[in-house]
Parts: structure tokens; C-alpha cells; sequence
């Protein structure tokens, strides 16, 4: 068997994320990070970046977030990135087919799909005057059965939403954790913090399951966090930095190892991937949950945009025009990436890959 690479290079990161994306970068078989391309996906996403003015400011302009930082915030996030996860559709077994049927959600004269099916779903729950977002409430099915959770999520479509069953469990668990444990708000989570980030995420991780977002690589346990780190970084933004989303080492969360993400650093150049990967994608074939291939995608993607945001560092330092990106921490590279695919996957050359998975 081939020597196992970065066993004995211990990484001394602050992230156990990026740690463990450093080790699986290094043993990957069938992902590859371009290092001829990967500088031409950095300056396309820089000069973007710079036309866009993308900052922090992004998050609350989007129409699904909140628009006021306080403590509902903070009760709808923690809902958001608790059920944050898998939407796409069964149904679609090739290219386009079947996408008018796919899973979505009607709200005030809009069809909304994907992640944003999700923000619709909770923003019209609350319309309805259901507390949706109170960890009390959605902690225990006396105060909202499972059959109110389903008519929550009632889709447009024939699709139902993917993993309802998953979604409610990870409400009961979750719920009743903020409940017993934290007094019923995940602001008590975020002051034991003690202002960071890493903390936060240590806390998230040790407390709530449905959290812990680790598998085996090659024999070594590799934590991924997704949802646990856009739970922190959603926070961040939608305070801008201040009050509760005061983080002092927010620069170490990294880019969040979804199914979207990765997608769009292969269009860009960012990643690359064998033959047979690339078969297995574009045939939809289900790649299954801790597969070496599906860890191989989300290492190899979090330890690419780590490399961009090196890039870009170098260039801030070299670029005398004066409308520099504000901030380029994995963070809003990753959220513009998102938006960028989310704008241009139909015109993806490769697909995403097809796990379903309560972690992303
Ligand atoms: N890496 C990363 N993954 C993200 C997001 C978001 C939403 N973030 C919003 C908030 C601020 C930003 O500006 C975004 O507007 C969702 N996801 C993941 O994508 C998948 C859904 O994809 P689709 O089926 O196409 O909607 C699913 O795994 C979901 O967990 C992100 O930002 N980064």
C-alpha cells in the first residue's frame, strides 16, 4: 500500500478541519488540485469579487435572511444550518430531466428550490404564526407534532423534501440539547465561546450529534464540520463582526465541504478529478456517505479554497487600486463561490456529486 502522506507532518493548525483537509489532499487518488490553474481560478474569483464588492454585507441583502441582527436571528440560523442539508433531488437521473418536479416551496408568489426551499419553508412557517424557530417548541412533538413539521415543509411539487424523517429527528435532538443544557437559546453557546470561533466549534461538535460531521480516511478519523462551521459563519455575517458575531479567530473556519461548492471550483480550475470520478458524477451514480471518494471531493475542496485564499492574500498585497476586496477570509470566498454556482450550475460541465448525508 502506498505510504500514507502527512502522518508524521503533524500540521499545527488552530482548525482540525483544515488539518484534516491538508492530510486528505495529500492521499487523494481520484481529486486533484491544479496547480497550473489553480492561480487563473484565484484571479478570476479576485476580479469578481472586486466588480461585485462582495463583503459581509452580502448575507443579510439576500431576500430569505433576516434582516435585523438580534436574537430571533440567531434562533432562525441555528435552525437553518441544524437542517442545512441534501436537497437535491432524487429525480433527476440525467442532465435537466425532471427538475420542474423536484422538491420546492411556495412563498409570497415565489417557487424556491435547493437551499433556499429551506429559508422559504421556515420564513412561511412563521408567517403562519408558528414558532418554528424556538428551540422549546420544535424540541418536543407535544408542541409540534411531526405531521405540523411535514405540512411545514409541504412542497410545490409531487418531490417531497429529501430526508424529512432525518430533519425532524436532528429538530428533537437539537431542541432538546439548547433546552437542557443551554436554556433554551444557542446565545448561551456563543457566550461560553468567550468571543472564539474554534471554541464555538468545539462546543457545537462535542454537544450536538447531528453535528459531527467526521468519518475514517485511510484509517485516520478526519472532521469535515460543515454545518457547524457555516452555523458559526452565518452568525458572523449576519452581525457583520460585532455582538454576538464578534469572533477574534474567525479566519480560521474554512470553506464549508457541501455539494455545490466543489462543483464550481471544477469549472474554475480549482479542482480536477480522474476519469473515473468524472463517470461516476456525470452518470449520478450515489457515491455513499464516508466513501473514500466523496471525502476525497470535500478534503480536496476545502484545501483548494485554502490555497485561493493565500492567492488572493498575495495579490491584495501587490493590487495599489483602492477597491480591494474588504475581507477574504475562507469565509467570503467560500459564500461567493456558493452564490457564483448557484448563478451558473446549469452550465457546469461535471455535476455534483450525489451523496445523501444529514451533514451537507
Ligand atoms: N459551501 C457552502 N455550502 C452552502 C452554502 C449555502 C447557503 N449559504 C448562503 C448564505 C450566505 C451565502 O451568501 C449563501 O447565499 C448552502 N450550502 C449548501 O449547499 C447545498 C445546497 O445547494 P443547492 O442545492 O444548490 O441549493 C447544501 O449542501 C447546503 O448545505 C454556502 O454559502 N456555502
Amino acid at each position: 500500500m502506498d505510504s500514507v502522506i502527512g502522518e508524521s507532518e503533524v500540521q499545527q493548525y488552530a482548525n482540525p478541519v483544515l488539518e484534516s483537509a491538508y492530510f486528505i489532499s495529500k492521499n487523494s487518488k481520484d481529486v486533484f488540485i491544479p496547480q497550473d490553474s489553480i492561480q487563473e481560478a484565484a484571479n478570476t474569483i479576485y476580479s469578481n469579487m472586486k466588480k461585485l464588492k462582495y463583503s459581509i454585507s452580502v448575507w443579510k441583502q439576500h431576500e430569505l435572511h433576516p434582516k435585523v441582527a438580534n436574537e430571533d436571528a440567531i434562533n432562525w440560523i441555528f435552525l437553518v444550518d441544524l437542517l442545512n442539508f441534501s436537497f437535491w433531488s432524487d429525480l433527476e437521473k440525467e442532465k435537466g430531466s425532471n427538475i420542474q418536479e423536484r422538491f420546492s416551496i411556495y412563498h409570497k408568489d415565489k417557487i424556491y428550490t435547493g437551499y433556499w426551499s429551506l429559508c422559504a419553508a421556515i420564513n412561511r412557517a412563521i408567517d403562519e404564526g408558528i414558532q418554528i424557530t424556538n428551540p422549546s417548541v420544535y424540541a418536543s412533538s407535544e408542541n409540534l407534532s411531526d405531521d405540523k413539521i411535514k405540512y411545514i415543509f409541504r412542497s410545490h411539487t409531487s418531490e417531497g423534501i429529501p430526508l424529512l424523517q432525518e430533519r425532524i429527528n436532528c429538530m428533537r435532538e437539537a431542541g432538546k440539547i439548547l433546552v437542557e443544557k443551554f436554556d433554551g437559546s444557542f446565545i448561551n453557546c456563543i457566550k461560553q465561546s468567550n468571543n472564539s470561533a474554534m471554541k464555538l466549534l468545539k462546543i457545537i461538535t462535542d454537544n450536538f450529534e447531528c453535528f459531527r460531521d467526521e468519518c475514517e480516511f485511510l484509517g485516520r478519523k478526519v472532521q469535515l464540520y460543515k454545518r457547524a462551521q457555516i452555523l458559526i459563519a452565518d452568525i458572523w455575517a449576519c452581525f457583520e463582526g460585532h455582538n454576538y458575531g464578534s469572533f477574534n479567530d474567525i479566519d480560521d473556519i474554512t470553506m464549508f465541504a457541501d455539494y455545490r461548492v466543489p462543483q464550481a471550483l471544477f469549472h474554475l480550475g480549482a479542482l480536477s478529478y480522474s476519469q473515473n470520478l468524472h463517470n461516476i458524477l456525470n452518470s449520478f451514480t450515489l457515491l455513499p456517505n464516508g466513501s473514500q471518494l466523496e471525502i476525497e471531493i470535500r478534503g480536496c475542496s476545502i484545501w483548494s479554497v485554502e490555497l485561493i485564499k493565500r492567492l488572493i492574500q498575495q495579490k491584495i498585497k501587490q493590487d495599489n487600486t483602492l477597491d480591494l476586496i474588504p475581507n477574504s477570509n475562507a469565509i467570503i470566498l467560500d459564500f461567493y463561490i456558493w452564490d457564483f454556482a448557484n448563478e451558473n450550475k446549469l452550465n457546469f460541465k461535471v455535476d455534483i456529486h450525489r451523496t445523501r448525508s444529514i451533514f451537507y
